[in-house]
């Protein structure tokens, strides 16, 4: 028996009568998160059978949105907190329960829900706040659930599964594929499917920052800190993560200088921003992705050691398009429906050559690329269905090397030398719009190009 389930069964009842009088709802949890008393009336609140057994289980399962395991993972007290249960507003007093050397054994959260009327215009208020942040976006919400990864083969199902426990932990993850395989939009899974999914997801393209604005977009600036920098000062991403998921793509393509400092966010969980000389205690949790081999930058010298054990705490590896094209004819029609949405025409049919030549194509860009095609398509289509021609089929030549003894890196190499060199002259190396052909971003394609050699 826990030392709390101790403590509420030793005090004849009298304990819980005295919590559940001081609030309209009361619930008590033990170290390891799982619920150990739930008052009367906060289970009518929320709807809950009499009969059914929640002592044991992981609070999460009954309060989806609940911050108490925060409570009980930094052992501090949220007086009060607005949030809305069963669609009413409702005050939250969160407290930590502590042994006398302060570690901490569970937590108890109280609700009110009632007479909240002198509340309103605070919930107003916080309404109003909270959409003006979204508006400006500031507060940014994350739309992709787990379920929007499209696809059913062995793979794919294998990492969503992964990404669903995962979600459940506050642990680093780092997303592994190649570009265009959905590392976003798992993320914003993770996130949405994690306890911390009524905090924001903020998101940052290392690659795509210049190097001179990577540590005040990311860990922020006070006023004057640079030259540039606004007069209020600026809040670094991870300081507007609080509370959520920050999400760092492309996570090799930093400096050295940001890999420190990155190092001791995860280390500490503090950060300094750009011009200060104090350290914030933050509370985020990361999800960073690369499409980049980072164990091989690791041995090469070009990562740090220490940085990558940090970050490769949970690996997810998502799966090219190539390995799974049985996914290909449903992604094919998730994907042109969306098209079709957003561009209010019919939806296009596929007809049988075109689905041939999908199945086959090596998919360099992945998912990103078979929707970008695809959008062409649908513009390009002159008869009542799509054709190869119409995907830029005859714009690639599509030669399967001959098997020679090269490794499968540099048969790899060969094919995105070829499919990058196409691209750029088929767009008159024009790189943005080379870069959506392919279905990658510019920065991706910048440093393609850089590493390749072009
Ligand atoms: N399994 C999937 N189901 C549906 N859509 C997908 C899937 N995978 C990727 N997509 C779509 O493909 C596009 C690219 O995905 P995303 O941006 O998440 O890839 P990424 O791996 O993060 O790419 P990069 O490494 O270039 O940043 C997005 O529009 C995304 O919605």
């Amino acid at each position: 028996m826990s030392q709390l389930e101790t403590l509420i069964n030793s005090s004849d009842e009298n304990l819980l009568t005295l919590l559940s009088s001081l609030c309209q709802g009361a619930i008590a949890i033990d170290q390891q998160c799982r619920v150990v008393w739930l008052s009367e009336q906060y289970r009518e609140f929320l709807n809950l059978p009499s009969d059914a057994p929640l002592t044991g289980q992981p609070v999460e399962e009954i309060l989806p949105t609940t911050q108490l395991p925060r409570v009980v993972k930094t052992g501090q007290p949220s007086f009060l907190d607005l949030m809305q249960i069963n669609n009413r507003w409702c005050a939250v007093t969160r407290l930590p329960l502590k042994n006398p050397d302060g570690s901490v054994f569970g937590a108890i959260g109280f609700i009110f829900y009632d007479n909240l009327n002198n509340l309103q215009p605070l919930f107003d208020k916080f309404a109003r706040l909270k959409k003006q942040l979204v508006s400006e976006n500031l507060l940014r919400t994350s739309k992709y659930e787990l379920d929007d990864l499209v696809g059913d083969s062995v793979p794919l199902l294998k990492v969503r599964r992964q990404a669903l426990r995962a979600a459940q932990l506050d642990t680093t993850i780092l997303l592994l594929g190649e570009t265009g395989t959905g590392k976003e939009l798992l993320a914003q899974g993770i996130h949405n499917a994690s306890p911390r999914r009524d905090g924001p997801f903020v998101g940052i393209n290392m690659a795509a920052l210049p190097e001179t604005l990577v540590e005040s977009e990311l860990f922020g600036a006070v006023a004057g800190a640079f030259t540039g920098a606004t007069k209020s000062g600026r809040q670094g991403k991870i300081q507007l993560a609080a509370g959520g998921t920050l999400f760092l793509d492309e996570i090799a393509d930093i400096s050295a200088a940001i890999q420190a400092k990155l190092l001791r966010v995860l280390q500490e969980r503090e950060v300094e921003a750009l011009g200060s000389n104090r350290l914030e205690k933050i509370d985020v949790r990361i999800i960073a992705a690369t499409s980049r081999n980072l164990k091989q930058l690791v041995d090469q010298g070009r990562f740090r050691e220490d940085l990558y054990y940090r970050l490769n705490v949970l690996p997810l590896r998502l799966p090219a398009l190539r390995e799974r094209r049985s996914d290909i004819p449903a992604l094919c029609s998730h994907l042109l429906q969306k098209i079709a949405r957003d561009s209010g025409l019919p939806a296009q049919e596929l007809s049988s050559e075109a689905i041939t030549w999908l199945q086959q194509y090596h998919w360099p860009g992945n998912v990103r690329e078979l929707h970008n095609r695809l959008e062409r398509a649908c513009v390009m289509a002159e008869q009542n269905a799509i054709y190869p021609d119409d995907l830029g089929a005859d714009d690639i030549a599509q030669t399967t090397p001959a098997f020679s003894a090269n490794s499968l890196s540099q048969i790899r190499s060969q094919a995105e030398v070829s499919s990058l060199q196409q691209a750029l002259q088929q767009c008159q190396h024009n790189k943005t719009q080379a870069a959506k052909l392919l279905g990658i971003s510019r920065a991706t394609l910048y440093n393609r190009i850089k590493r390749l050699k072009l």
